[in-house]
C-alpha cells in the first residue's frame, strides 16, 4: 500500500470528539487521518450550531474534576488559533431544593470549591429578573460557566490539526473496519491503514461497530432545538448578562430543561428539554414527535414571562445516550487498537479538549490521565451484544 494510505492512527468521524482526537495526534507528531463522511462543515449530527454550554456543575465529582483541566485546555486552543471560543455567562442552576438531584449538583460545586452564588426566594429576582423561581426550589450559579462557540469551536480545532500535518478527508464514508495489528480501514472512495483506529461516529457508532462484532446500548434521540422570542428586546440577552440556565426538574417534568441567552438569532433565546423520541440518524427528519415542545411551552409560559410561548424557530440534533449517561471511553474488548468514544449523551461538547487527550492516549498504548472506570465497556455486561 502507498505511503499516503499509512497511518500512525485513523479517526473515524469529525464531530467535537474526533476532530479533538486527531489534534492530540498530530500534536504528538503522529500521523493521522480524520475521516468524515459528509462534506464539511454540515449539521447531521450532534456537534453542529452555534453554542454549547460549559460548567463545572455536575451532579458527579469526576466529571468537574475532568472540566478543571478542560478549562484551561480549550484557553489554550483559543491562544494557539486566536480565536475566542469560550464565553463568561455563569450558569444558574434551579430545582426542588430538597430533591437528590439538585442537592447533588449543590454539594459538587460546594466540595470543589467552584466559585457560586447561592440566591434565595428573596434576593433572586433583584440577580435575576425575567425568571420566576419555583415554589421551593432552590438556585445556584455556577461562576465559572458559560458558552462554547461550538460551529467556531469545530472548525478551529480541525484547522489547527490540519496546520498541525493532520489530514482530513471528508465526503468519505467508512464501510468497512478489518481488525489486526494493522487495521484496515475501507470507505467509499479508498482503503488505509493503521497501527490504531479510533471510532468517534456519534450517532452511528454501532452502525460501525457491528463491523467489529460489538453492540452497545445506545440509544439515538432526536433533540428539537428551540429558539424562543423575546417580548421587550435586550431581556435575555448576553449582553445584559442574563446568564445560561439549567432547571432539574419542574411541575412539567422530571428531566432537564436548560436555556442559553439571546446570541445566534437577535432577540430569541434557546430553550431546549434534555430528551427526545428515538430515531434513526438518516432518517431524523421522519421523526416529528413534539411533545418536548408541548412540555417547553408549558414551562415557559409559567416562569418565563418574557418569552412568547410558541418556539419562532426549531432546528434539529442529535443525542446518543447510554443507559447511564454517562460516556464511552474505551478500547475495544477484542481488540486493544480500536478505541471507542461514544455515548456522550447529550453533554458530551465542553469536554471535547479531554475526551481528545484521553482518547489519544488510549490509542498510543498509554496510561490515560483520569480514571476512566465510569467509562469503561464493562459495565454494560448484562446489556452487551457481542459476537466476538
Ligand atoms: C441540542 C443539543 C444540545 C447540547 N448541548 C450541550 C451543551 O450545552 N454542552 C455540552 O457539553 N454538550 C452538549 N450537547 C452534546 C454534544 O453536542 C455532543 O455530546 C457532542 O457533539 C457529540 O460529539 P460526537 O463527536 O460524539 O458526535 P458527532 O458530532 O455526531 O460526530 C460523529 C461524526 O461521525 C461521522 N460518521 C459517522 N459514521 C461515519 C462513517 N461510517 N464514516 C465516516 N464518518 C462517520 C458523522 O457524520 C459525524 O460527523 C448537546 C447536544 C445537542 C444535540
Ligand atoms: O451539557 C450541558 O451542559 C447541557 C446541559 C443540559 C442538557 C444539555 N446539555
Amino acid at each position: 500500500m502507498s505511503s499516503n494510505r499509512v497511518f500512525d492512527c485513523i479517526v473515524i468521524g469529525a464531530g467535537v470528539q474526533g476532530s479533538f482526537t486527531a489534534y492530540h495526534l498530530a500534536k504528538g507528531n503522529k500521523k493521522a487521518l480524520l475521516l468524515e463522511q459528509f462534506v464539511l462543515p454540515h449539521s447531521r449530527g450532534s456537534s453542529h450550531g452555534q453554542t454549547r454550554i460549559i460548567r463545572k456543575a455536575y451532579e458527579q465529582d469526576f466529571y468537574t474534576h475532568m472540566m478543571e483541566e478542560c478549562y484551561e485546555l480549550w484557553s489554550q486552543l483559543e491562544k494557539e488559533a486566536g480565536v475566542e471560543l469560550y464565553r463568561k455567562t455563569g450558569l444558574l442552576v434551579m430545582g426542588p431544593e430538597k430533591s437528590e438531584n439538585y442537592q447533588q449538583f449543590k454539594t459538587t460545586l460546594q466540595k470543589n470549591k467552584i466559585p457560586t452564588v447561592i440566591l434565595t426566594p428573596d434576593n433572586f429576582s433583584k440577580h435575576i429578573s425575567n425568571v420566576q423561581l419555583n415554589e421551593g426550589d432552590g438556585a445556584i450559579v455556577d461562576v465559572t460557566a458559560g458558552i462554547l462557540y461550538a460551529d467556531r469551536a469545530l472548525k478551529t480545532v480541525q484547522d489547527q490539526f490540519q496546520m498541525l500535518g493532520g489530514i482530513i478527508r471528508d465526503k468519505e464514508m467508512v464501510t468497512d473496519i478489518k481488525p489486526g495489528p494493522i487495521v484496515t480501514v475501507s470507505t467509499t472512495a479508498h482503503v488505509y491503514q493503521a497501527k490504531s483506529v479510533v471510532i468517534t461516529a456519534g450517532p452511528w457508532a454501532n452502525r460501525l461497530l457491528i463491523q467489529t462484532g460489538l453492540q452497545l446500548p445506545l440509544q439515538v434521540i432526536k433533540i428539537n432545538v428551540c429558539y424562543w422570542k423575546v417580548k421587550v428586546p435586550g431581556s435575555y440577552d448576553l449582553k445584559n448578562h442574563f446568564p445560561c440556565f439549567l432547571l432539574t426538574e419542574s411541575e412539567e417534568s422530571k428531566e432537564h430543561i436548560y436555556g442559553l441567552p439571546s446570541n445566534e438569532y437577535p432577540e430569541m433565546m434557546k430553550i431546549c428539554y434534555h430528551m427526545g423520541s428515538e430515531t434513526d440518524p438518516d432518517n431524523r427528519d421522519q421523526q416529528k414527535d413534539r411533545s418536548d415542545i408541548d412540555i417547553l411551552q408549558r414551562y415557559i409560559a409559567r416562569c418565563l414571562p418574557g418569552l412568547h410561548p410558541e418556539p419562532a424557530v426549531v432546528e434539529t440534533c442529535m443525542y446518543t445516550l447510554t443507559p447511564d449517561r454517562h460516556f464511552v471511553l474505551d478500547c475495544h474488548p477484542a481488540y486493544r487498537n480500536i478505541v471507542i468514544g461514544a455515548g456522550f449523551s447529550g453533554h458530551g461538547f465542553k469536554f471535547g479538549p479531554i475526551i481528545g487527550k484521553l482518547l489519544c492516549e488510549l490509542s498510543l498504548g498509554k496510561v490515560p490521565s483520569y480514571d476512566l472506570s465510569p467509562f469503561q465497556i464493562k459495565r454494560f455486561q448484562a446489556n452487551i451484544k457481542s459476537s466476538l
